[in-house]
């Protein structure tokens, strides 16, 4: 049985190694650091809360633009794991700092694999410069934050209590020393999103942009 701390040193440093990687050649992983990229980050988040409603957990997806241009993405579905990955870290942290094999290549963008959860979300960490996970699970709230790239500030922490439902939040704000451009689209979102729950059909896809005074809000809904 490996050392358990022998173990966690070598995984941090290839966590380090992995990230680090990602904001070198950003492009290599999310095909540009221009408008594309940008929207692309939305969509390896909101692709993990797609996967869970095909898995058949949660019926409704909220995007939300926050009013600083970072980006929540809200599930309905079981949660992430909020227990201990084998090598002695939080089976989450994993998940949002392991780069992860399942993603296929193509020249100039990173196409993630369906069905894997987290594929492309340690990525979007490696080029955030904040990233929040809240997970809400039978009434119990976990939350875990990363800075400057994707490292963990503490570790997973339960934070007590939660009457919301069942779920996975992620919160990010995409790092302005990476991309060149740093202020979403609404219409490209929502044009995006419409695509996705028509094809999710009976899932609920909400965006919400908060830079608007009063929010602007749409919802897209293909029920069978
Ligand atoms: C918005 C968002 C972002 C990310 C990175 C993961 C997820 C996510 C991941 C999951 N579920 C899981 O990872 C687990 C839940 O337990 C069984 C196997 O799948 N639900 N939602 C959601």
């Amino acid at each position: 049985m490996p050392n358990q701390k022998q173990d966690y040193n070598d995984n941090s440093i290839q966590v380090l190694e992995g990230l680090e990687a990602v904001r070198k050649r950003p492009g290599m992983y999310i095909g540009s650091t221009d408008g594309r990229g940008l929207h692309h980050l939305v969509y390896e988040i909101v692709d993990n809360a797609v996967d869970e409603a095909l898995a058949g957990f949660g019926a409704e997806i909220n995007v939300t633009i926050g009013a600083d241009n970072s980006i929540s993405v809200r599930d309905h579905g079981r949660g992430m794991p909020t227990g201990m990955h084998q090598s002695g870290i939080p089976t989450i942290e994993v998940i949002l700092t392991v780069l992860h094999a399942g993603g296929k290549f193509t020249q100039n963008s990173y196409k993630t694999s369906g069905g894997l959860h987290g594929v492309g979300a340690s990525v979007v960490n490696a080029l955030s410069e904040w990233l929040t996970v809240r997970v809400v699970r039978d009434g119990v709230a976990y939350e875990e934050r990363f800075e400057n790239g994707g490292h963990p500030v503490g570790t997973l922490k339960k934070v007590g209590k939660a009457n919301e439902p069942n779920g996975t939040l992620i919160t990010f704000k995409p790092d302005a020393s990476i991309f060149q451009v740093t202020t979403y689209n609404y219409n490209t979102l929502a044009e995006r999103l419409r695509e996705s729950a028509f094809l999710l059909k009976d899932v609920k896809i909400t965006l919400t942009d908060l830079r608007a005074d009063p929010a602007k809000e749409d919802v897209f809904h293909y029920p069978e």
